[in-house]
């Protein structure tokens, strides 16, 4: 550029110079030039080189993959999914329509595998649970938040992640999860959820913070033995967090894919902080079960945990493995569940009908207004059918959590790579007309069958499936079907509109919008 300004220069003061010396002055510019375009030719056809070797090189292991997109050198598909307005959830079922049961997107090096079929997603889940349980380890952002790699219930693998699942799921049957003994618990926050309600007095009001809350404290309940009071500010700095964090698709983060960008972004920054906020607060709360800890008096989840690893069965609960345990259970479990009970009111405000029903099925089996009990959703029927198509509906994780594979295996006729990361496309197989006629109509009496009896449950996806699962699935239900009800007993939800658009990040979400509960 210089070169070039300085060529410019002489010729503007140049009028008063001899023919020849102008000439001279010509030929070499023409000279500069051309290196210039030399150079940058060079430049050009060097970097086209190295992106072809690449792709070369790269070609065999594209080979017996699942079909899908053509990938470009280093990018390959990532470029189509980031573009300014690319609509991820619109893209992703094109591509269902266009490849069937299964596809791959190349991002960067890394094959991402959809599947996006119910059998095949049994068959892989399932029937290959032997492989595909892991999750995938070679994420530079996941390695970067995570205090040491593979620790605690969601990210683990192998023989610890088996050891920390069971005894978490065994912990949590023990403390009533599921049972009579929890109800109280779950009633103790659906009331103050109807209390927050009752003093809007018809007056509209978003809802998700509070059920978030809400959800938080059943966990909270059942791992530290207490609930936190709704305005303790380091509960809300906690939860503030943890909604932070799963907003951010930490998994499609360029540093993932991209090593030199690691250098120039700090992507990771935010869920780093999420994850230090809780961490910390985390050890606290054990410190303070360690220094009261009595054997012969368990009083929650961290209490059974310390006494557990003492014994030949426990010994994958090291410190740190157990704080994450404890940091995997709280954040899965609160936001997911809250997420879910904010489009059950969305829903509920834009089919009346549907409400209507729930309501009169309510009130012949609540009869004077007494409190649900878990054991009532045998009865209410309806009720139950349209939780089932409010997951389905909005699934809070629409790809689930990803796979990791721990050798090659054939599924479908292709070969899945160690190196894959598998998705279950759970909005494609909940959207497949062939499993759910009209699908894009809410309607809850799909899972009921000519005796109304609920039918197909194996066909909801939502809290995946296979030894992976989600490990808070019974608990989730159970406050669904609790809160739900509940609301609905005692208030008519009502909106003047609702934008049903899901917002997608780590998981899904609904626009915070304001409803109105008209006392019934
Ligand atoms: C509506 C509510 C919920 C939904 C839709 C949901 C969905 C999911 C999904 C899709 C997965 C990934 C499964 C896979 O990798 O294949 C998962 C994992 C998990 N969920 Fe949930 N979840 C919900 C509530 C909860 C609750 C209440 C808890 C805690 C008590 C919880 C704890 C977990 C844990 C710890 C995992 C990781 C399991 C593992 O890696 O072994 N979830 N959940």
């Amino acid at each position: 550029m210089a070169t070039f300004i300085g060529i410019l220069e002489l010729n503007r003061g140049s009028s008063s110079l001899r023919p020849s010396r102008s000439i001279e002055i010509c030929v070499t510019s023409v000279n500069m030039l051309s290196t210039l375009l030399d150079n940058s030719t060079t430049v050009l056809i060097f970097v086209a080189t190295i992106l072809l070797v690449w792709y070369v090189i790269t070609l065999p292991s594209m080979r017996g993959l699942p079909p899908g997109p053509f990938p470009l050198s280093l990018f390959g598909n990532f470029l189509m999914l980031r573009m300014p307005g690319a609509d991820f959830i619109g893209i992703l079922k094109d591509l269902k329509e266009k490849y069937g049961k299964i596809f791959t997107l190349k991002i960067g090096s890394k094959p991402f595998i959809y599947i996006n079929d119910l059998k095949l997603l049994q068959e892989a889940f399932v029937k290959r649970g032997d492989v595909l349980s892991s999750r995938p380890h070679n994420f530079y952002v996941l390695k970067k938040i995570e205090e040491k790699a593979g620790v605690g219930v969601s990210l683990s693998n192998g023989q610890p992640w088996k050891e920390l699942r069971r005894v978490s799921l065994t912990a949590m049957r023990d403390l009533g999860v599921g049972k009579k003994s929890l109800e109280e618990k779950v009633l103790e926050e659906v009331h103050v959820v109807l209390d927050i309600i009752g003093q809007q007095r018809g007056k509209p009001v978003a809802m998700k913070p509070w059920l978030v809350k809400a959800t938080s404290n059943v966990i909270s309940s059942v791992m530290f033995g207490s609930r936190f009071d709704f305005n303790d500010p380091r509960f809300n700095l906690l939860l503030k967090r943890l909604g932070e964090a799963t907003s951010v698709n930490f998994l499609f983060m360029p540093a993932n894919f991209f090593p030199l960008l690691r250098y120039f972004t700090k992507s990771e920054a935010k869920i780093i902080k999420t994850l230090a906020t809780t961490s910390a607060y985390i050890k606290e709360l054990v410190a303070d079960h360690e220094e009261t800890f009595d054997p012969d008096n368990i009083r929650d989840f961290v209490d059974l945990v310390l006494k557990m690893r003492n014994s030949p069965t426990g010994r994958h609960f090291n410190d740190l493995n157990m704080r994450r345990a404890i940091v995997d259970i709280f954040s899965a479990g609160s936001e997911t569940t809250a997420t879910t009970l904010q489009w059950l009111l969305y829903f509920m405000a834009t089919n009346p009908a549907v409400q209507h029903r729930c309501q009169a099925e309510i009130d012949e089996i609540l009869g004077d207004g007494r409190s649900v009990t878990h054991a009532d959703k045998e009865k209410l029927r309806f009720t139950e059918a349209t939780i089932l198509e409010t997951l389905r509906y909005r699934p809070v994780a629409p790809f689930g959590i990803p796979h990791g594979v721990d050798r090659s295996f054939e599924l479908a006729g292709y070969t899945i790579p160690r190196d894959a990361v598998v998705f279950s496309n759970i909005t494609a197989i909940h959207n497949d007309p062939n499993i759910f006629p009209n699908p894009e109509i809410f309607d809850p009496s799909r899972w009921l069958d000519k005796n109304g009896d609920i039918t197909g449950r194996d066909r909801l996806l939502s809290f995946s499936l296979g030894p992976r699962s989600c490990l808070g699935e019974i608990l989730a239900k159970m406050e669904l079907f609790m809160f739900f009800t509940s609301i609905l007993q005692f208030y008519t939800v009502q909106a003047q509109s609702v934008d049903l658009t899901p917002v997608l990040g780590f998981v899904s979400k609904g626009k915070d919008q304001a409803v109105v509960f008209k006392k019934r």
